[in-house]
């Protein structure tokens, strides 16, 4: 880290066509860290809130440990998403030995401490100023939310609250995509925010592939926020109701009519978010074409955004402390382990977009892969070398599992991205088949 300009940009010279590529700048060691990048919008999903209290904005846990453990149990069964959620009460009662509502009594009494919770210290919750439940892990992170999207989002103080709020719940029942869409309608003012741990020169590199884009941020008039707007709807313009993957489930034979029933997803979602933001200086932004080419360019290049959860972490130092202490320590954290039941290991999960991430092409054989260190708390996305890379090399990540599989199982399951591959592996491969 700190070397320097790491990885740079090209539309020239990726081995696909005059698509861009990302290049490696100077020599990576294996397991060296390519590239940290923070997400240009992301959102943590909605069903996830509760397993996760994080940032609003970095995605970094806050609060405590206890405060985790309790909304955790606080939660509804069905909103958890590693639990078995067929289970009744009684059954998962009996299965775990202790029920939530026991272990929210014990871990709300007067004078309750969690052992060794002071080893697993999280930044305190710093709430939104405007008044709504978002919440923060500092003031920093707070105002760059309220910066780049949350003063027009946040249903505290919007005036247009209830459309906001309906705009949210149908996010909620429908695609959070549409969150994150919402979050682009503003953070396109601040585009040019765009941080990178190696350097932010690179942020000009990055507009390469969006043509021309001016360098001024923060001016607010119509050409400049469609200039703005470009990053995003730039990134890979296929329409959302026509790069959707056709599901399994949906016989091939009703698929003109499943994309039009996508379409019409999108259309109502755009008119309730209309409803919710309409400034007349935004309505080049909230045609249909637009606000499908941003919701496709995330079908196709969203990133998983992915936190270790401390929850975990901390019952694992449970589970290592030297006997007679971890016998102690357990007669009071026992119960609440019981009640977590597989819970105690859900993490935080969302999605979002990443501009340099989007720019690296698939290799089935790659020389990159994202990984999270334990230093990662965040929700920036990292890539480390899986082996040496040579300066100028271009990057490539696997988009799949892709190991075990063979030439025709790798191109139907690369279908679902849209393409037919063309690494040098399947290079190789399709001349010998
Ligand atoms: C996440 S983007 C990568 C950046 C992309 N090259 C660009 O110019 O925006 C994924 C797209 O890049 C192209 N691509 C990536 N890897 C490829 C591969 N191995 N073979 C063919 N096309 C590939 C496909 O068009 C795919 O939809």
């Amino acid at each position: 880290m700190g070397k320097g300009i790491a990885v740079l940009v090209s539309l020239a010279n990726s081995s696909f066509g005059d698509l861009a590529g990302l290049f490696a700048e100077r020599d990576f060691d294996a397991e060296e860290v390519i590239l940290i990048e923070e997400p240009l919008v992301a959102a943590q999903h909605s069903h996830n809130k509760n397993d996760a209290v994080v940032c609003g904005f970095c995605f970094r846990y806050v609060g405590s440990i206890q405060l985790q453990i309790q909304r955790k149990l606080e939660a509804p069964e069905t909103q958890s998403c590693c639990c078995h959620e067929e289970e009744d009460d009684e059954e998962d009662h009996h299965r775990h030995g202790v029920s939530s509502e026991e272990a929210l009594v014990l871990l709300k009494g007067d004078g309750f401490s969690l052992p060794h919770g002071d080893k697993f210290l999280l930044p305190e919750v710093v709430k939104c100023s405007g008044g709504c439940s978002e919440i923060y892990c500092s003031k920093s992170c707070a105002q760059r939310a309220w910066h780049d999207h949350h003063s027009l989002l946040c249903d505290g103080v919007s005036q247009h609250r209830d459309e906001l709020v309906l705009f949210k719940e149908f996010a909620d029942e429908t695609n959070d995509i549409f969150h994150l869409a919402s979050k682009v309608a503003f953070a396109c003012f601040f585009v040019l925010r765009l941080c990178f741990t190696f350097s932010v020169q690179l942020i000009a590199k990055v507009m390469l592939r969006t043509k021309k884009l001016s360098e001024s941020s923060g001016v607010t008039d119509r050409n400049t926020l469609l200039e703005a707007w470009k990053p995003f709807a730039m990134g890979e313009k296929r329409l959302w109701w026509e790069a959707v993957a056709l599901p399994d489930d949906v016989d091939p034979l009703e698929e003109a009519s499943f994309r039009s029933q996508i379409k019409e997803l999108a259309e109502a979602s755009l008119s309730q978010l209309k409803a919710a933001l309409w400034e007349p200086e935004f309505a080049p932004l909230f045609s249909l074409e637009i606000y499908g080419s941003i919701i496709g360019m995330f079908e196709l290049n969203n990133l998983d955004v992915v936190v270790a959860s401390p929850v975990e972490n901390y019952f694992l130092y449970i589970q290592d402390l030297e006997p007679a202490l971890k016998e102690q320590t357990e007669q009071i954290t026992r119960p609440l382990f019981e009640a977590l039941g597989e819970k105690y290991a859900s993490f935080c999960q969302g999605s979002g977009f990443f501009a340099l991430h989007s720019c690296i092409n698939h290799s089935c054989e790659p020389n990159a892969k994202a990984f999270k260190r334990d230093e990662d708390i965040n929700g920036n996305a990292v890539i480390i070398a899986t082996r040496k890379i040579m300066k100028g090399e271009q990057i490539f990540t696997s988009y799949i599992e892709e190991e075990d599989l063979s030439y025709t199982e790798r191109q139907a399951m690369l279908s679902d991205y849209g393409f037919a591959c063309e690494c040098t592996k399947c290079f190789r491969e399709k001349n010998q088949s």
